[in-house]
């Protein structure tokens, strides 16, 4: 069995089926309020393999002046939608943190998409967990230590897994390193979808 670093948790199969179908029908939702937009490398401005929206208060973009968290979609200058209802629930039963989430990140992975290596640490605060839940096919997540060159370890994610990254592990470097096509039938046309929930500010 994989050992994981302090403060990471991996619970396989959390959602059930249907809870993983009703999931996609909220996230149908959200996306046609919030359209997939496309994530650049800040400087560069190089695309990053997923495409991107969110839900909340707040949501997470990344384009050539840098990462950050704003209250408008970047191209449609709207509002996010809400956070589905099933998602809150969720936070609270596995989150251990009274305040809700303000942020969700959707991220969309074709067969070839993944994510490099990294720290979620554009938050003001890193008291509450991020939680984080796989729908669709498989993937290769890796997770190690607080710095870069720690050692990691990988896992298979697959849909309906929640992942949290919390306390000694809220820092925890991860990526995904890669997807595994047609591994199941969730999603109609195939790929991968992470869900990501955070706090940002830090509690008043
Ligand atoms: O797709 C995943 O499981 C991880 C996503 C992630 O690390 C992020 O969006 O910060
Ligand atoms: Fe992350």
């Amino acid at each position: 069995m994989n050992v994981l670093p302090k403060g990471v948790r991996h619970i396989p199969g959390h959602l059930g089926r249907r809870e993983q179908e009703d999931l996609v029908e909220d996230v149908r939702s959200v996306v046609r309020a919030a359209p997939l937009f496309q994530p650049v490398m800040p400087r560069s401005g190089k695309p990053l393999s997923v495409k991107m929206t969110n839900c909340g208060e707040l949501g997470w973009v990344a384009d050539r002046s840098g990462y950050r968290y704003q209250a408008r979609h970047p191209d449609s200058g709207e509002v996010w939608p809400p956070i589905p209802e099933r998602l809150l629930k969720l936070w609270k039963e596995v989150s251990g943190h009274d305040a809700p989430p303000e942020a969700c990140l959707v991220n969309f992975y074709s067969e070839t998409a993944k994510m490099g290596l990294h720290q979620d640490r554009d938050e003001e605060d890193f008291t509450a967990p991020v939680v984080s839940v796989s729908l669709g096919d498989d993937c290769l997540f890796r997770v190690g230590e607080r710095d870069r060159d720690g050692r990691t370890t990988s896992i298979k994610l697959r849909s309906g897994d929640v992942v949290i990254l919390g306390g000694e592990g809220r820092l925890s470097f991860h990526g995904v390193d890669r997807i595994y096509p047609s591994t199941s039938t969730l999603l109609k046309n195939g790929g991968r979808i992470n869900l990501t929930l955070r706090r940002v500010t830090k509690p008043a």
